[in-house]
């Protein structure tokens, strides 16, 4: 007798869904179930049977995967999946802020799955912020009832995560719309402590960590706050490309700047080794140049208020160095050029840019940023944006 695959449901079939999340848990033996709210998205995965991943490096190479399905994330069908028994896992790659907009769903989907009594489960939010997963639970938690609100507290395991690979759009539509291209690094540290059942089968690459709060800061406040200095300053810079933009003298010193700036307080926070962290950014910076990704300024600045969050990649590593009587000239820079992000297709860059026009840049730095006017990283931010305006 064959027995059924063990599957995961993913929600979000975009670039990290299809070019790492999904490759690793299929990779991994799951019969991968991506939700997504792009229809067109849905019936290709329905309609061929595998795509390619494409390892963007010196040397290219090409990963299949195989097995996989689609259901909208509007219709029933994914909250039957979350119900199935042979589902073990529920990841999501959405963005944060659909995070709210899909926890309807995902409880709906647990809700059936106490009635169906199929057991344990764990969710793993692969979003870029801090404790993404529990603000997914929060969310989901407000669409239960008390009977489920107390079996989802035994049975569901919502685990904050760090995930770390570089994913750009496809620059050409491909054959298969599904094929993407990805750097060949990757890295999925999983808080083990929330974990309500055994990750099994094990997914290749996924670190279970008792310890996530060092990773996730470590990664968002290096390698995305790089990556966000690279893109906005680029912008600025008229370098329409992360590795076009590093290879500016002046961008890269600034991102190493501000990395040394950051890195200084992670060391001291986390205590880590400032030799190996060091290394870590040397690794960054040398993923950053890496040509063949071709990743779009515009992407990965996106949404840049999400960027300005007080926990975000910007000024979470300007806060803390602040705390720790730090300087942050080169966080400032970064952080005034995202003031100049003005990309139409971006409703946050618009709403921003809006802001700027009618407050004023002053009063805009200070309620994004929370530096009141007059103090030193006002000062700085709001001089670098002048500097930067008159150089463009
Ligand atoms: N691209 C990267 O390099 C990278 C790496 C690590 C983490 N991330 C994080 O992964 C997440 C996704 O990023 P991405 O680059 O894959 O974006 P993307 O835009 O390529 O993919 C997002 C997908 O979510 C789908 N979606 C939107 N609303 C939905 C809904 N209500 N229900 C179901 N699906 C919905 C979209 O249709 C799209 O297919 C973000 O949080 C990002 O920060 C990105
Ligand atoms: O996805 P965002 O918008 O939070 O950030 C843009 C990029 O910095 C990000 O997608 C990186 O490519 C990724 O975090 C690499 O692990």
């Amino acid at each position: 007798m064959i027995s059924a695959p063990v599957k995961a449901v993913h929600f979000g079939a975009g670039n990290v869904g299809r070019g790492f999340i999904g490759a690793l848990l299929v990779e991994s033996g799951y019969h991968v179930v991506f939700s997504d709210v792009d229809k067109k998205i849905v019936n290709e995965l329905n309609e061929r049977d595998s795509y390619d991943v494409h390892i963007l490096e010196k040397e290219e190479s090409t990963q299949a995967v195989h097995s996989f399905s689609g259901v909208p994330s509007q219709d029933d069908d994914v909250i039957h999946e979350i119900a199935d028994r042979h589902t073990r896992l529920i990841t999501t790659a959405v963005g944060p802020p659909i995070l709210e907009k899909i926890a309807p769903t995902i409880a709906k989907g647990l809700h059936a799955r106490r009635q169906a009594n199929s057991g344990p489960i764990n969710v793993i939010a692969c979003e870029n912020m801090v404790g993404q997963t529990e603000t997914l639970a929060k969310y989901v938690s407000e669409h239960l009832s008390a009977e489920d609100k107390a079996w989802v507290d035994q049975n569901v395991g919502f685990a904050n995560c760090s995930v770390d690979r570089i994913v750009p759009a496809m620059p050409n539509e491909p054959e298969n719309p599904l094929d993407v291209g990805v750097e060949d690094f990757s890295e999925w540290a999983v808080d083990e402590r929330a974990l309500r059942a055994p990750i099994d089968p094990p997914v290749r690459g996924m670190t279970l960590t008792r310890d996530l709060s060092a990773y996730i800061e470590r990664k968002l406040f290096t390698l995305n706050c790089g990556h966000a200095i690279s893109a906005y300053l680029g912008f600025v810079r008229q370098r329409p490309t992360i590795d076009a933009a590093i290879s500016d003298p002046h961008i890269e010193r600034v991102v190493r700047g501000a990395l040394d700036e950051g890195g200084a307080a992670l060391v001291k926070k986390h205590g880590l080794d400032a030799q190996e962290h060091a290394q870590y950014v040397e690794r960054i910076m040398a993923r950053f140049a890496n040509p063949k990704l071709k990743d779009d300024v515009v992407r990965v600045g996106r949404q840049p208020l999400r960027k300005l969050g007080r926990e975000d990649r910007l000024l979470g590593p300007a806060y803390m160095a602040k705390s720790y009587g730090m300087p942050i000239d080169n966080l400032a820079h970064g952080i005034a050029a995202v003031f100049h992000f003005d990309v139409a297709d971006d409703e946050q860059a618009v709403e921003l840019q809006e802001k700027v026009r009618k407050a004023g840049i002053e009063k805009t730095v200070s309620e994004h940023t929370g530096f009141e006017e007059g103090g030193h990283e006002h000062r700085r931010i709001v001089e670098a944006y002048h500097e930067l305006k008159a150089a463009a």
